[in-house]
Protein backbone atom coordinates (compact mmCIF):
# COMPACT_ATOMS: atom_id res chain seq x y z
CA UNK A 1 0.00 0.00 0.00
CA UNK A 2 2.74 2.46 1.04
CA UNK A 3 4.66 2.17 -2.25
CA UNK A 4 1.43 2.90 -4.19
CA UNK A 5 0.71 5.98 -2.05
CA UNK A 6 4.32 7.13 -2.43
CA UNK A 7 4.17 6.65 -6.21
CA UNK A 8 0.99 8.73 -6.40
CA UNK A 9 2.55 11.40 -4.19
CA UNK A 10 5.61 11.54 -6.43
CA UNK A 11 3.44 11.71 -9.55
CA UNK A 12 1.32 14.59 -8.19
CA UNK A 13 4.36 16.59 -7.15
CA UNK A 14 6.24 15.39 -10.23
CA UNK A 15 9.24 14.66 -8.02
CA UNK A 16 10.61 12.28 -10.64
CA UNK A 17 11.03 15.29 -12.86
CA UNK A 18 13.58 16.72 -10.48
CA UNK A 19 16.10 14.17 -11.65
CA UNK A 20 17.58 14.37 -15.12
CA UNK A 21 16.84 12.08 -18.08
CA UNK A 22 20.57 11.24 -18.25
CA UNK A 23 22.62 11.14 -15.03
CA UNK A 24 25.53 13.52 -14.42
CA UNK A 25 28.36 12.68 -16.86
CA UNK A 26 31.63 12.16 -15.02
CA UNK A 27 34.85 13.79 -16.32
CA UNK A 28 32.91 16.23 -18.50
CA UNK A 29 32.90 19.91 -17.46
CA UNK A 30 29.56 21.02 -16.07
CA UNK A 31 28.02 24.47 -15.70
CA UNK A 32 26.71 24.94 -12.15
CA UNK A 33 22.99 25.71 -12.17
CA UNK A 34 20.03 26.19 -9.84
CA UNK A 35 17.67 23.60 -8.36
CA UNK A 36 14.79 22.61 -10.64
CA UNK A 37 15.52 25.08 -13.50
CA UNK A 38 19.16 24.06 -13.88
CA UNK A 39 20.88 26.46 -16.32
CA UNK A 40 17.69 27.77 -17.96
CA UNK A 41 17.85 31.23 -16.32
CA UNK A 42 21.59 31.67 -16.97
CA UNK A 43 21.28 30.94 -20.67
CA UNK A 44 18.57 33.51 -21.33
CA UNK A 45 17.21 33.90 -24.80
CA UNK A 46 20.47 34.50 -26.67
CA UNK A 47 21.73 30.99 -25.96
CA UNK A 48 24.49 30.72 -28.60
CA UNK A 49 26.32 33.79 -27.31
CA UNK A 50 25.98 32.81 -23.65
CA UNK A 51 27.14 29.25 -24.34
CA UNK A 52 30.13 30.54 -26.31
CA UNK A 53 31.07 32.77 -23.34
CA UNK A 54 30.79 29.80 -20.98
CA UNK A 55 33.00 27.70 -23.25
CA UNK A 56 35.83 30.22 -22.80
CA UNK A 57 35.91 29.27 -19.12
CA UNK A 58 34.76 25.62 -19.17
CA UNK A 59 36.28 24.35 -22.45
CA UNK A 60 34.77 23.58 -25.88
CA UNK A 61 32.44 20.79 -24.73
CA UNK A 62 30.46 20.76 -21.48
CA UNK A 63 27.23 19.54 -19.97
CA UNK A 64 24.30 21.72 -18.94
CA UNK A 65 20.96 20.95 -17.35
CA UNK A 66 17.75 22.55 -18.55
CA UNK A 67 15.10 21.55 -16.01
CA UNK A 68 15.04 17.76 -16.02
CA UNK A 69 17.05 17.32 -19.22
CA UNK A 70 20.80 17.04 -19.57
CA UNK A 71 22.52 18.35 -22.68
CA UNK A 72 26.05 18.13 -24.00
CA UNK A 73 26.99 21.31 -25.86
CA UNK A 74 29.84 21.67 -28.37
CA UNK A 75 31.04 25.19 -29.12
CA UNK A 76 34.05 25.07 -31.43
CA UNK A 77 34.65 24.04 -35.05
CA UNK A 78 37.02 21.23 -34.11
CA UNK A 79 34.92 19.75 -31.29
CA UNK A 80 31.80 19.71 -33.48
CA UNK A 81 33.75 18.05 -36.28
CA UNK A 82 34.95 15.35 -33.90
CA UNK A 83 31.56 14.72 -32.29
CA UNK A 84 29.20 15.16 -35.26
CA UNK A 85 31.37 13.73 -38.04
CA UNK A 86 33.68 11.22 -36.38
CA UNK A 87 30.75 9.88 -34.32
CA UNK A 88 28.07 10.21 -36.93
CA UNK A 89 26.66 6.73 -36.52
CA UNK A 90 26.11 7.50 -32.82
CA UNK A 91 24.68 11.01 -33.16
CA UNK A 92 21.88 10.00 -35.47
CA UNK A 93 18.67 10.47 -33.51
CA UNK A 94 16.62 13.50 -32.46
CA UNK A 95 15.03 14.30 -29.11
CA UNK A 96 11.29 14.49 -28.51
CA UNK A 97 10.09 17.62 -26.75
CA UNK A 98 6.72 18.02 -25.06
CA UNK A 99 5.37 21.14 -26.82
CA UNK A 100 6.55 20.21 -30.25
CA UNK A 101 5.99 16.48 -30.29
CA UNK A 102 3.01 15.93 -27.98
CA UNK A 103 0.96 19.04 -28.63
CA UNK A 104 1.93 20.49 -31.95
CA UNK A 105 2.69 17.48 -34.10
CA UNK A 106 0.07 15.13 -32.70
CA UNK A 107 -2.09 15.20 -35.83
CA UNK A 108 0.55 15.72 -38.54
CA UNK A 109 3.36 13.43 -37.50
CA UNK A 110 6.86 14.76 -37.00
CA UNK A 111 8.90 16.36 -39.74
CA UNK A 112 11.99 14.39 -40.71
CA UNK A 113 14.17 16.94 -38.92
CA UNK A 114 12.33 16.34 -35.64
CA UNK A 115 11.99 12.55 -35.86
CA UNK A 116 13.91 10.20 -33.59
CA UNK A 117 15.85 7.58 -35.56
CA UNK A 118 13.77 4.47 -36.29
CA UNK A 119 12.72 2.44 -39.34
CA UNK A 120 10.05 4.97 -40.29
CA UNK A 121 12.46 7.91 -40.07
CA UNK A 122 14.95 5.96 -42.17
CA UNK A 123 12.30 5.40 -44.89
CA UNK A 124 11.15 9.02 -44.90
CA UNK A 125 14.70 10.39 -44.91
CA UNK A 126 15.60 8.08 -47.80
CA UNK A 127 12.58 9.23 -49.83
CA UNK A 128 13.33 12.93 -49.15
CA UNK A 129 17.07 12.50 -49.77
CA UNK A 130 16.39 10.83 -53.15
CA UNK A 131 14.10 13.69 -54.13
CA UNK A 132 16.61 16.32 -53.02
CA UNK A 133 19.93 14.82 -54.15
CA UNK A 134 22.16 16.59 -56.68
CA UNK A 135 20.79 14.93 -59.88
CA UNK A 136 17.17 15.46 -58.76
CA UNK A 137 17.86 19.11 -58.03
CA UNK A 138 19.24 19.54 -61.59
CA UNK A 139 15.85 18.40 -62.93
CA UNK A 140 14.09 21.10 -60.85
CA UNK A 141 15.97 23.99 -62.48
CA UNK A 142 12.99 25.00 -64.67
CA UNK A 143 11.07 25.60 -61.42
CA UNK A 144 13.97 27.63 -60.01
CA UNK A 145 13.95 29.58 -63.30
CA UNK A 146 10.22 30.29 -62.93
CA UNK A 147 10.33 31.33 -59.28
CA UNK A 148 13.38 33.56 -59.59
CA UNK A 149 11.92 35.13 -62.76
CA UNK A 150 8.55 35.79 -61.07
CA UNK A 151 10.32 37.29 -58.03
CA UNK A 152 12.57 39.57 -60.08
CA UNK A 153 9.67 40.60 -62.34
CA UNK A 154 7.72 41.68 -59.27
CA UNK A 155 10.76 43.51 -57.94
CA UNK A 156 10.96 45.41 -61.24
CA UNK A 157 7.24 46.24 -60.96
CA UNK A 158 7.79 47.56 -57.45
CA UNK A 159 10.59 49.79 -58.76
CA UNK A 160 8.22 51.24 -61.37
CA UNK A 161 9.73 53.23 -64.23
CA UNK A 162 12.32 54.87 -62.03
CA UNK A 163 15.82 54.88 -63.45
CA UNK A 164 17.20 55.85 -60.05
CA UNK A 165 17.38 53.90 -56.81
CA UNK A 166 14.21 52.64 -55.08
CA UNK A 167 14.36 51.34 -51.50
CA UNK A 168 12.24 48.32 -50.60
CA UNK A 169 12.04 45.15 -48.50
CA UNK A 170 12.48 42.15 -50.79
CA UNK A 171 11.99 39.51 -48.04
CA UNK A 172 8.42 38.52 -49.02
CA UNK A 173 9.63 37.85 -52.58
CA UNK A 174 12.26 35.39 -51.34
CA UNK A 175 9.76 33.76 -48.98
CA UNK A 176 7.39 33.15 -51.88
CA UNK A 177 10.24 31.82 -54.00
CA UNK A 178 11.22 29.24 -51.37
CA UNK A 179 7.67 28.22 -50.49
CA UNK A 180 6.59 27.86 -54.11
CA UNK A 181 9.59 25.70 -54.89
CA UNK A 182 8.80 23.45 -51.94
CA UNK A 183 5.14 23.24 -52.96
CA UNK A 184 6.00 22.48 -56.58
CA UNK A 185 8.37 19.69 -55.57
CA UNK A 186 6.06 18.39 -52.85
CA UNK A 187 2.64 18.67 -54.49
CA UNK A 188 3.19 19.61 -58.13
CA UNK A 189 1.58 23.03 -57.90
CA UNK A 190 2.45 26.49 -56.62
CA UNK A 191 0.59 29.46 -55.21
CA UNK A 192 0.09 31.80 -58.12
CA UNK A 193 -0.59 35.03 -56.36
CA UNK A 194 0.94 38.18 -55.07
CA UNK A 195 3.13 38.19 -51.98
CA UNK A 196 -0.03 39.07 -50.00
CA UNK A 197 -1.87 35.92 -51.06
CA UNK A 198 -3.85 34.69 -48.05
CA UNK A 199 -2.71 31.04 -48.18
CA UNK A 200 0.90 32.06 -48.71
CA UNK A 201 0.87 34.42 -45.71
CA UNK A 202 -0.96 31.86 -43.55
CA UNK A 203 1.63 29.15 -44.27
CA UNK A 204 4.52 31.54 -43.65
CA UNK A 205 3.01 32.86 -40.39
CA UNK A 206 2.13 29.44 -38.98
CA UNK A 207 5.46 27.84 -39.89
CA UNK A 208 7.28 30.77 -38.27
CA UNK A 209 5.23 30.30 -35.08
CA UNK A 210 5.99 26.58 -35.08
CA UNK A 211 9.70 27.22 -35.51
CA UNK A 212 9.66 29.28 -32.31
CA UNK A 213 8.09 26.37 -30.43
CA UNK A 214 10.98 24.15 -31.48
CA UNK A 215 13.69 26.24 -29.89
CA UNK A 216 15.28 25.29 -26.58
CA UNK A 217 15.36 28.84 -25.26
CA UNK A 218 11.83 29.79 -24.35
CA UNK A 219 9.83 26.59 -24.01
CA UNK A 220 10.46 26.02 -20.32
CA UNK A 221 7.51 23.65 -20.07
CA UNK A 222 9.54 21.15 -22.13
CA UNK A 223 12.02 20.87 -19.26
CA UNK A 224 9.90 21.62 -16.19
CA UNK A 225 6.79 19.44 -16.57
CA UNK A 226 4.92 21.18 -13.75
CA UNK A 227 4.76 24.31 -15.93
CA UNK A 228 2.63 22.42 -18.46
CA UNK A 229 -0.34 22.89 -16.12
CA UNK A 230 -0.17 26.66 -16.58
CA UNK A 231 1.57 27.15 -19.88
CA UNK A 232 -0.05 29.34 -22.47
CA UNK A 233 2.46 27.86 -24.92
CA UNK A 234 0.37 24.67 -24.99
CA UNK A 235 -2.64 26.66 -26.23
CA UNK A 236 -0.54 28.45 -28.80
CA UNK A 237 0.80 25.12 -30.03
CA UNK A 238 -2.72 23.64 -30.31
CA UNK A 239 -3.85 26.67 -32.29
CA UNK A 240 -0.91 26.44 -34.68
CA UNK A 241 -1.52 22.71 -35.11
CA UNK A 242 -5.15 23.36 -36.03
CA UNK A 243 -4.19 26.02 -38.56
CA UNK A 244 -1.47 23.82 -40.04
CA UNK A 245 -3.91 20.90 -40.36
CA UNK A 246 -6.21 23.11 -42.45
CA UNK A 247 -3.67 23.96 -45.15
CA UNK A 248 -2.03 20.52 -45.14
CA UNK A 249 -5.42 18.92 -45.72
CA UNK A 250 -6.25 21.47 -48.43
CA UNK A 251 -2.96 20.86 -50.28
CA UNK A 252 -3.21 17.07 -50.08
CA UNK A 253 -6.85 17.07 -51.18
CA UNK A 254 -6.02 19.31 -54.14
CA UNK A 255 -3.32 16.86 -55.21
CA UNK A 256 -5.64 13.86 -54.78
CA UNK A 257 -8.33 15.60 -56.87
CA UNK A 258 -5.79 16.16 -59.60
CA UNK A 259 -4.70 12.53 -59.46
CA UNK A 260 -8.29 11.35 -59.85
CA UNK A 261 -8.77 13.74 -62.81
CA UNK A 262 -5.42 12.69 -64.27
CA UNK A 263 -4.15 16.30 -64.28
CA UNK A 264 -1.36 15.93 -61.72
CA UNK A 265 2.27 16.60 -62.61
CA UNK A 266 5.21 14.63 -61.31
CA UNK A 267 5.96 15.54 -57.68
CA UNK A 268 7.27 13.85 -54.54
CA UNK A 269 3.90 13.24 -52.85
CA UNK A 270 2.08 12.36 -56.08
CA UNK A 271 4.76 9.86 -57.06
CA UNK A 272 4.57 8.24 -53.63
CA UNK A 273 0.74 8.14 -53.65
CA UNK A 274 0.67 6.47 -57.06
CA UNK A 275 3.48 3.99 -56.47
CA UNK A 276 1.95 0.54 -55.80
CA UNK A 277 5.29 -0.65 -54.41
CA UNK A 278 5.48 2.27 -52.00
CA UNK A 279 6.19 1.18 -48.47
CA UNK A 280 5.28 4.50 -46.86
CA UNK A 281 2.16 4.82 -44.73
CA UNK A 282 -0.31 7.69 -45.02
CA UNK A 283 1.22 9.23 -41.88
CA UNK A 284 4.71 8.99 -43.34
CA UNK A 285 3.59 10.70 -46.54
CA UNK A 286 2.09 13.50 -44.46
CA UNK A 287 5.37 13.82 -42.57
CA UNK A 288 7.30 14.21 -45.85
CA UNK A 289 4.79 16.86 -46.98
CA UNK A 290 5.24 18.89 -43.79
CA UNK A 291 9.02 18.50 -44.06
CA UNK A 292 9.01 19.87 -47.61
CA UNK A 293 7.03 22.91 -46.51
CA UNK A 294 8.85 23.59 -43.24
CA UNK A 295 12.39 22.57 -44.33
CA UNK A 296 13.36 25.50 -46.49
CA UNK A 297 10.82 28.11 -45.51
CA UNK A 298 12.57 29.84 -42.63
CA UNK A 299 16.09 29.20 -43.74
CA UNK A 300 16.51 29.81 -47.47
CA UNK A 301 14.71 33.18 -47.72
CA UNK A 302 16.52 34.59 -44.68
CA UNK A 303 19.90 33.44 -46.05
CA UNK A 304 19.23 34.99 -49.47
CA UNK A 305 17.91 38.21 -47.93
CA UNK A 306 20.93 38.60 -45.66
CA UNK A 307 23.29 37.90 -48.58
CA UNK A 308 21.67 40.74 -50.52
CA UNK A 309 21.84 42.89 -47.37
CA UNK A 310 25.64 42.50 -47.34
CA UNK A 311 25.70 43.73 -50.94
CA UNK A 312 23.94 46.91 -49.79
CA UNK A 313 26.44 47.50 -46.98
CA UNK A 314 29.84 49.23 -46.81
CA UNK A 315 31.58 46.34 -48.61
CA UNK A 316 28.76 46.06 -51.14
CA UNK A 317 30.26 48.01 -54.03
CA UNK A 318 33.58 46.16 -54.04
CA UNK A 319 31.85 42.79 -53.57
CA UNK A 320 29.54 43.52 -56.50
CA UNK A 321 32.52 44.43 -58.70
CA UNK A 322 34.27 41.15 -57.87
CA UNK A 323 31.12 39.07 -58.26
CA UNK A 324 30.24 40.66 -61.62
CA UNK A 325 33.81 40.22 -62.90
CA UNK A 326 33.55 36.54 -62.02
CA UNK A 327 30.13 36.19 -63.67
CA UNK A 328 31.24 37.95 -66.86
CA UNK A 329 34.48 35.97 -67.00
CA UNK A 330 32.60 32.68 -66.64
CA UNK A 331 29.48 33.40 -68.70
CA UNK A 332 29.11 36.05 -71.40
CA UNK A 333 27.26 39.30 -70.57
CA UNK A 334 24.27 38.16 -72.57
CA UNK A 335 23.68 34.65 -71.33
CA UNK A 336 24.54 34.67 -67.60
CA UNK A 337 20.80 34.83 -66.85
CA UNK A 338 20.28 31.45 -68.50
CA UNK A 339 23.66 29.80 -67.89
CA UNK A 340 23.45 30.15 -64.09
CA UNK A 341 20.68 27.54 -64.22
CA UNK A 342 22.91 25.01 -65.93
CA UNK A 343 26.02 24.97 -63.78
CA UNK A 344 27.76 26.49 -60.79
CA UNK A 345 31.00 27.53 -62.43
CA UNK A 346 31.47 31.01 -60.96
CA UNK A 347 34.10 30.37 -58.31
CA UNK A 348 33.75 33.72 -56.56
CA UNK A 349 29.93 33.47 -56.51
CA UNK A 350 30.26 29.99 -54.99
CA UNK A 351 32.64 31.31 -52.33
CA UNK A 352 30.22 34.19 -51.70
CA UNK A 353 27.34 31.69 -51.17
CA UNK A 354 29.43 29.74 -48.64
CA UNK A 355 30.45 32.90 -46.81
CA UNK A 356 26.81 34.04 -46.71
CA UNK A 357 25.88 30.66 -45.19
CA UNK A 358 28.70 30.86 -42.62
CA UNK A 359 28.40 34.51 -41.72
CA UNK A 360 24.62 34.40 -41.30
CA UNK A 361 24.32 30.83 -39.85
CA UNK A 362 20.53 31.11 -39.80
CA UNK A 363 20.00 28.18 -37.39
CA UNK A 364 22.54 29.25 -34.76
CA UNK A 365 21.97 26.27 -32.44
CA UNK A 366 21.41 23.81 -35.34
CA UNK A 367 18.91 21.01 -34.63
CA UNK A 368 19.50 18.90 -31.51
CA UNK A 369 20.68 15.31 -31.79
CA UNK A 370 20.36 12.29 -29.51
CA UNK A 371 23.09 9.65 -29.39
CA UNK A 372 22.14 6.00 -29.86
CA UNK A 373 25.51 4.65 -28.66
CA UNK A 374 27.99 5.75 -25.99
CA UNK A 375 30.32 8.49 -27.18
CA UNK A 376 33.75 9.00 -25.68
CA UNK A 377 34.98 12.59 -25.39
CA UNK A 378 38.38 13.22 -23.80
CA UNK A 379 37.98 10.51 -21.16
CA UNK A 380 34.28 11.12 -20.48
CA UNK A 381 31.83 8.41 -21.45
CA UNK A 382 28.69 10.17 -22.68
CA UNK A 383 25.92 7.56 -22.46
CA UNK A 384 23.57 6.64 -25.30
CA UNK A 385 20.38 8.67 -25.07
CA UNK A 386 22.12 11.99 -24.36
CA UNK A 387 20.95 15.10 -26.23
CA UNK A 388 23.71 17.03 -28.03
CA UNK A 389 23.51 20.70 -28.94
CA UNK A 390 25.67 22.11 -31.73
CA UNK A 391 26.51 25.77 -31.22
CA UNK A 392 26.88 26.29 -34.96
CA UNK A 393 27.06 30.07 -34.53
CA UNK A 394 30.08 29.77 -32.20
CA UNK A 395 31.78 27.27 -34.53
CA UNK A 396 31.21 29.42 -37.60
CA UNK A 397 32.78 32.37 -35.75
CA UNK A 398 35.55 30.28 -34.18
CA UNK A 399 38.76 32.35 -34.48
CA UNK A 400 40.88 29.20 -34.17
CA UNK A 401 39.41 27.97 -37.44
CA UNK A 402 38.41 31.10 -39.38
CA UNK A 403 40.80 34.05 -39.69
CA UNK A 404 38.99 37.29 -38.67
CA UNK A 405 35.65 35.48 -38.39
CA UNK A 406 33.62 38.65 -37.90
CA UNK A 407 34.70 39.95 -41.29
CA UNK A 408 32.69 38.98 -44.34
CA UNK A 409 35.34 37.51 -46.66
CA UNK A 410 34.30 35.17 -49.51
CA UNK A 411 38.02 34.70 -50.32
CA UNK A 412 38.33 32.35 -47.33
CA UNK A 413 36.39 29.75 -49.34
CA UNK A 414 38.35 30.12 -52.60
CA UNK A 415 40.76 27.37 -53.69
CA UNK A 416 39.48 24.78 -51.22
CA UNK A 417 39.96 21.41 -52.90
CA UNK A 418 36.88 19.21 -53.52
CA UNK A 419 36.35 16.64 -50.78
CA UNK A 420 37.82 18.84 -48.05
CA UNK A 421 34.87 18.03 -45.82
CA UNK A 422 32.55 20.34 -43.95
CA UNK A 423 33.54 23.97 -44.47
CA UNK A 424 30.91 25.57 -42.22
CA UNK A 425 28.03 24.35 -40.06
CA UNK A 426 25.09 26.31 -41.51
CA UNK A 427 23.64 23.02 -42.81
CA UNK A 428 24.63 21.06 -39.68
CA UNK A 429 26.95 18.07 -40.18
CA UNK A 430 27.18 14.30 -40.27
CA UNK A 431 24.45 11.71 -40.49
CA UNK A 432 21.44 14.01 -40.14
CA UNK A 433 22.86 16.98 -42.02
CA UNK A 434 20.39 19.10 -44.03
CA UNK A 435 18.91 17.03 -46.88
CA UNK A 436 17.87 20.18 -48.73
CA UNK A 437 21.36 21.71 -48.94
CA UNK A 438 21.79 21.13 -52.72
CA UNK A 439 18.43 22.72 -53.46
CA UNK A 440 19.06 25.63 -51.11
CA UNK A 441 22.49 26.18 -52.61
CA UNK A 442 21.15 26.25 -56.17
CA UNK A 443 18.38 28.66 -55.15
CA UNK A 444 21.01 30.94 -53.67
CA UNK A 445 23.40 30.73 -56.62
CA UNK A 446 20.74 31.49 -59.24
CA UNK A 447 19.12 34.27 -57.20
CA UNK A 448 22.42 36.00 -56.47
CA UNK A 449 23.64 35.82 -60.09
CA UNK A 450 20.34 37.13 -61.44
CA UNK A 451 20.00 39.93 -58.88
CA UNK A 452 23.61 40.97 -59.49
CA UNK A 453 23.29 41.21 -63.27
CA UNK A 454 19.85 42.81 -63.11
CA UNK A 455 20.33 45.43 -60.39
CA UNK A 456 22.83 47.60 -58.69
CA UNK A 457 22.32 46.92 -54.98
CA UNK A 458 22.67 50.06 -52.84
CA UNK A 459 22.29 51.15 -49.22
CA UNK A 460 18.80 52.46 -48.40
CA UNK A 461 18.79 56.26 -48.49
CA UNK A 462 17.51 56.51 -44.93
CA UNK A 463 20.23 55.10 -42.62
CA UNK A 464 17.54 54.10 -40.09
CA UNK A 465 16.12 51.64 -42.63
CA UNK A 466 19.42 49.90 -43.36
CA UNK A 467 20.08 46.31 -42.19
CA UNK A 468 22.19 45.41 -39.18
CA UNK A 469 25.20 43.68 -40.71
CA UNK A 470 27.13 42.62 -37.61
CA UNK A 471 25.96 38.98 -37.64
CA UNK A 472 22.95 36.70 -37.19
CA UNK A 473 22.38 37.29 -33.48
CA UNK A 474 22.59 41.06 -33.83
CA UNK A 475 20.08 41.27 -36.68
CA UNK A 476 17.59 38.80 -35.20
CA UNK A 477 14.07 39.99 -34.41
CA UNK A 478 13.16 36.73 -32.66
CA UNK A 479 16.05 35.55 -30.42
CA UNK A 480 13.92 32.80 -28.90
CA UNK A 481 13.14 31.23 -32.28
CA UNK A 482 14.97 28.26 -33.77
CA UNK A 483 16.08 30.21 -36.82
CA UNK A 484 17.00 33.83 -37.45
CA UNK A 485 14.17 36.19 -38.34
CA UNK A 486 15.88 39.30 -39.72
CA UNK A 487 14.67 42.61 -38.30
CA UNK A 488 12.84 44.48 -41.07
CA UNK A 489 15.02 46.65 -43.30
CA UNK A 490 15.17 48.08 -46.79
CA UNK A 491 17.63 47.73 -49.63
CA UNK A 492 18.14 50.10 -52.56
CA UNK A 493 17.80 48.65 -56.08
CA UNK A 494 18.51 50.30 -59.41
CA UNK A 495 17.98 48.50 -62.72
CA UNK A 496 21.30 48.17 -64.55
CA UNK A 497 20.03 47.82 -68.10
CA UNK A 498 16.27 47.85 -68.57
CA UNK A 499 16.27 46.64 -72.19
CA UNK A 500 18.46 43.69 -71.40
CA UNK A 501 16.48 42.83 -68.26
CA UNK A 502 13.19 42.89 -70.18
CA UNK A 503 14.73 40.49 -72.69
CA UNK A 504 15.82 38.11 -69.91
CA UNK A 505 12.37 38.20 -68.32
CA UNK A 506 10.76 37.37 -71.69
CA UNK A 507 13.25 34.56 -72.12
CA UNK A 508 12.28 33.00 -68.77
CA UNK A 509 8.59 33.55 -69.48
CA UNK A 510 8.95 31.55 -72.70
CA UNK A 511 11.16 28.86 -71.11
CA UNK A 512 8.72 28.24 -68.24
CA UNK A 513 5.46 28.49 -70.23
CA UNK A 514 4.85 24.77 -69.83
CA UNK A 515 4.77 25.05 -66.02
CA UNK A 516 1.31 25.62 -64.60
CA UNK A 517 0.94 29.02 -62.92
C1 LIG B 1 19.86 27.95 -46.60
C2 LIG B 1 18.92 27.03 -46.42
C3 LIG B 1 18.93 25.96 -45.37
C4 LIG B 1 19.64 25.90 -44.19
C5 LIG B 1 20.64 26.92 -43.64
C6 LIG B 1 19.28 24.64 -43.55
C7 LIG B 1 19.80 24.21 -42.34
C8 LIG B 1 19.52 22.98 -41.77
C9 LIG B 1 20.11 22.49 -40.53
C10 LIG B 1 21.11 23.26 -39.68
C11 LIG B 1 19.63 21.25 -40.31
C12 LIG B 1 20.00 20.31 -39.15
C13 LIG B 1 21.14 19.44 -39.60
C14 LIG B 1 21.83 18.63 -38.53
O1 LIG B 1 21.20 18.18 -37.56
O2 LIG B 1 23.04 18.42 -38.65
C15 LIG B 1 18.70 20.94 -41.38
C16 LIG B 1 18.01 19.76 -41.50
C17 LIG B 1 17.12 19.50 -42.53
N1 LIG B 1 16.82 20.31 -43.61
FE1 LIG B 1 17.65 22.11 -44.02
N2 LIG B 1 18.37 24.00 -44.33
C18 LIG B 1 18.13 24.75 -45.45
C19 LIG B 1 17.28 24.45 -46.50
C20 LIG B 1 16.52 23.31 -46.61
C21 LIG B 1 15.62 23.00 -47.70
C22 LIG B 1 15.40 23.88 -48.93
C23 LIG B 1 15.04 21.79 -47.43
C24 LIG B 1 14.04 20.99 -48.21
C25 LIG B 1 13.08 21.48 -48.94
C26 LIG B 1 15.61 21.33 -46.17
C27 LIG B 1 15.30 20.14 -45.57
C28 LIG B 1 15.89 19.67 -44.40
C29 LIG B 1 15.57 18.37 -43.81
C30 LIG B 1 14.60 17.33 -44.36
C31 LIG B 1 16.34 18.28 -42.62
C32 LIG B 1 16.35 17.14 -41.63
C33 LIG B 1 17.43 16.12 -41.88
C34 LIG B 1 17.35 14.98 -40.87
O3 LIG B 1 16.93 15.19 -39.75
O4 LIG B 1 17.70 13.88 -41.24
N3 LIG B 1 16.48 22.27 -45.70
N4 LIG B 1 18.66 22.02 -42.26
Amino acid sequence: MLPVVMAKFRAILQLDDLTTDVPFIKHLPSIPGFPIVGNLVQLGSEQPRRLAELSKKHGPVFQIRLGNKRFVVANTFESIKQLWINNQSSLISRPTLHTFHNVLSSSQGFTIGTSPWDESCKRRRKAAAAALNRPSVVSYMPFVDLESYVGIKELVQQLGHSESQVDLDPYPLFQRLALNLSLTLGYGFRIDGSIDNELLREIITVERGISTLRSTSNNWQDFIPLLRLFSKRTNEASDLRRRRDVYLEHLLQKLKDRISLGTQVSCITGNILQDPECKLTHEEIKSICVTMIAGGLDTTPATILLGIAILSGPQGASLQTKLLEDIHKTYSDENAWERCLEDEKCEYVKAFCKEVLRFWTVIPMSLPRVSIKNVVWQGAIIPAGTTFLMNAWAADFDADHFKSPHEFTPERFLDIPEGSGTQHFAFGAGSRMCTGSHLAYREMYVTFVRILIAFEVLPAKDPAQRPILAGPLECNANPSGLSIEPKAFKIGFRVRDRVRLEKWLEQSEAATKHIER
